[in-house]
């Protein structure tokens, strides 16, 4: 039987700078694939290509991936600054829509790191530009150098709430995680629950109350050696868990750990 289907809402880049490409990191793929147990499909995150209504046709979840580009402030109510950095506004005009419909259909997702930031944004949240110019906050961004396992290695610890979804799924109040980022939730959007913190306070795991389905969201980068990472595996293993729900029946686990 054909496993489900989980669509892979990834990024617009310029391959040599010049050839444009949608693109989504290889780990998102193989964390799907290995952990997760359905087949990743890469989107073209852009409205000229996709509708929402033919993504929620067509896939039975989606995971919306990390990436550079920042969600544009104009979707939160705020003019872009020099800090915001570049943007991605095709993958912002089919995100934001879809995560919407999601939460109203029980349709699951994961969201990863811009992802994370996006189902805040999609929920009437906003975000700060920069965090680590905030008091107080460590610095959450990749080292510039060194090789993959030197960005991807556990950097702080992430505290989560006694008894809540992140802590019941993980047999773990508290857990390392890696850290790539440069923004941060800086007010939640309704329904947001912040399961999850840094010891800077920084929101890094969240949830939406209510919602009929999986809706679960890191800042970290779970997809990194998801197999092997006792953080990871339980996520993405709960993640397919639910999409193969959805797949059967079109319906959310009734059980959603939130
Ligand atoms: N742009 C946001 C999100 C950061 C993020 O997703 N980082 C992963 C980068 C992977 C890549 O470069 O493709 C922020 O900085 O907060």
């Amino acid at each position: 039987m054909a496993r489900p289907v989980v669509g892979i809402i990834g990024n617009r880049y310029l391959l040599n700078d010049q050839y444009p490409a949608h693109a989504g990191g290889a780990m998102n793929s193989e964390a799907v694939s290995e952990v997760s147990d359905c087949m990743p499909l890469l989107i073209p995150a852009d409205p000229r290509f996709v509708s929402v209504a033919d993504l929620l046709e067509r896939c039975d979840g989606f995971l919306f991936t990390g990436g550079r580009p920042n969600v544009h402030p104009e979707e939160y109510g705020e003019p872009p600054t020099e800090a915001h950095g570049e943007f991605d506004r095709a993958r912002d005009a089919v995100a934001l829509p879809l995560i919407r419909a999601c939460v109203q259909s029980g349709q699951p997702f994961l969201g990863i790191c811009r992802g994370f930031q996006e189902v805040n944004v999609a929920m009437g949240g906003t975000l700060y530009p920069e965090i680590r110019e905030l008091p107080g906050r460590m610095n959450h961004r990749m080292p510039p150098d060194g090789t993959l396992e030197e960005k991807f290695e556990h950097r702080h610890t992430v505290s989560f709430t006694e008894g809540g979804p992140f802590h019941r799924l993980m047999g773990a109040s508290e857990v390392m995680t890696n850290t790539l980022h440069g923004q941060g939730i800086k007010s939640s959007g309704q329904r947001v629950i912040v399961d999850g913190v840094a010891p800077d306070g920084t929101p890094e795991a969240i949830f939406i109350a209510d919602a009929p389905g999986f809706t679960l969201s890191v800042q970290w980068h779970p997809e990194y050696r998801a197999s092997q990472d006792p953080v990871s595996r339980p996520l993405f293993a709960a993640f397919g868990d639910a999409v193969r729900s959805w797949a059967q029946s079109r319906t959310p686990l009734p059980a959603q750990v939130a």
